[in-house]
């Protein structure tokens, strides 16, 4: 590549995709240098990582991990620890950054991200709860800051190689006529109701085709994924709902699709494999190696479709009435699915309850306009309450 060394901070470093983006970075020494790493509570992996890259931070969310990594860093590595949502904001702000790997999962990653997209970074975007919560002050900070959105999400970002160059985030102005978002349909694609009321969180981390944490995966079992990412289409692309249809597609290697006006439908295909989109967004507007073997059609042999089946997945529908509703509902639908999501992982609810407990909370939580963020954390906590009330109701 030809613009110098570009510095990255990888954010939620020791998850899937954070693993996945550090892949690639030690793939082109020349051309990335990671900046700082970002994590929770695991202190081994970040210290492994710190050893490899040599960033000049390292974060640890929890102050208590981050004494832990502080004692044990100086056999290891000249990096400074910082700690809590201070230290994110300052790997994300810096003034040698130029990338930011959002991937922390959850609402979790919303500050960090707002603070990225409000310093004018190139905003590599995978922790897509953030763009659900707040849509409208994260767009609005990216136009204010001049700041670069990269979608990372395997369908946005071929959404994105599918646009036309100058008129990505205008599509209505190019000739667009739809989004078509696939969806794998998940592990229960062709289960019965019954059978998901009993279905465990192993069976439910278990995705035909994606390799990824386990409250997204749990997210693509219930098709909440694609409820996320539908409203995450919206807010990238500048379209309206009834511009965005969602395609079953469970061989997940067209990973989505723009309509044009003239019956033209352009493709982004691949081996579903999270270091092309994250190669795409480091290297943009040059291509890079991801380290992906090539796509072999012959032994994918078919590309099948169907329509989503929205009563057996009731989870699209809610987020899509969500998106209708407008102002904070997507945050009340993001917030009380991450309590599902973490009730049901612990073994709190049953797989059918998640939409059960998100409906509950939609119900209950007055919608207002999302106008800054302490308005949009308040929403997020009212959802969280009634969700956790919901579950308490459930198993009484
Ligand atoms: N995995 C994938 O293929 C895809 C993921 N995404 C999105 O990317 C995001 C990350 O997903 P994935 O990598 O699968 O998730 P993982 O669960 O694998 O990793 C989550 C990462 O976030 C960190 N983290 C968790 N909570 C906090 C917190 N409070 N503060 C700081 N860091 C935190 C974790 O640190 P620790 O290890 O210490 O817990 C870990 O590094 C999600 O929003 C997901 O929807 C989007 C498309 C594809
Ligand atoms: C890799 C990625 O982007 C995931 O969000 C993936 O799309 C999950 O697949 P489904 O939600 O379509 O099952
Ligand atoms: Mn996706």
């Amino acid at each position: 590549m030809s613009s110098g060394i570009r510095q990255v901070s990888v954010l939620g470093s020791t998850g899937s995709i954070g693993v996945s983006t550090l892949d690639v970075i030690a793939r082109h020494p020349g051309d990335f240098s990671v900046f700082a790493l970002a994590a929770n509570r695991s202190v081994d992996a970040l210290l492994a990582q710190c050893e490899q890259f040599k960033p000049r931070y390292a974060v640890m969310a929890d102050e208590d991990a981050a004494e832990q990594l502080r004692a044990r860093m100086a056999q290891v590595a000249d990096t400074e620890v910082l700690s809590g949502e201070q230290g994110l904001e300052r790997i994300v702000t810096a003034p040698e950054v130029d990338s930011v790997m959002a991937a922390i999962v959850g609402a979790a990653g919303l500050p960090s991200t707002l603070a990225a997209a409000r310093a004018g970074k190139t905003l590599l975007l995978a922790n897509k709860e953030s763009l659900v919560m707040g849509g409208h002050l994260l767009m609005q900070a990216v136009r204010e800051s001049g700041a670069r959105l990269m979608p990372i999400d395997s369908e946005h970002n071929a959404i994105f190689q599918c646009m036309p160059a100058d008129g990505q985030a205008r599509p209505k102005l190019k000739g667009v006529s739809k989004i078509l978002l696939t969806a794998s349909g998940g592990p229960f694609r062709n289960w019965s109701r019954a059978d998901m009321s009993d279905a465990t969180p192993d069976q439910a981390c278990a995705h035909p085709n994606w390799s990824m944490g386990r409250k997204i995966s749990v997210d693509s079992a219930s098709l909440m994924n694609k409820g996320l990412e539908f409203i995450e289409a919206c807010w990238i692309f500048d379209v309206g709902p009834k511009q965005v249809d969602v395609v079953v597609h469970p061989q997940s290697i067209i990973h989505s699709m723009v309509q044009y006006v003239d019956g033209s439908v352009l493709a982004q295909l691949g081996n579903p494999d999270m270091r092309t989109p994250i190669a795409f967004g480091l290297g943009w507007p040059e291509r890079v190696a991801a380290g992906v073997a090539p796509l072999d059609l012959i032994a994918t042999a078919r590309l099948d479709f169907e329509a989503p089946d929205e009563g057996r997945f009731p989870c699209l529908r809610l987020a899509r009435e969500s998106v209708a509703t407008g102002g904070t509902a997507m945050a009340v639908c993001n917030a009380a699915n991450e309590v599902a999501v973490d009730s049901f992982l612990g073994g709190g609810i049953r797989f059918t309850d998640i939409p059960r407990v998100i409906e509950t909370a939609l119900g209950q939580v007055k919608v207002v306009e999302p106008t800054d963020l302490s308005v949009v954390e308040t929403a997020d906590g009212e959802a969280r309450e009634a969700a956790r009330e919901a579950i308490g109701a459930l198993s009484h």
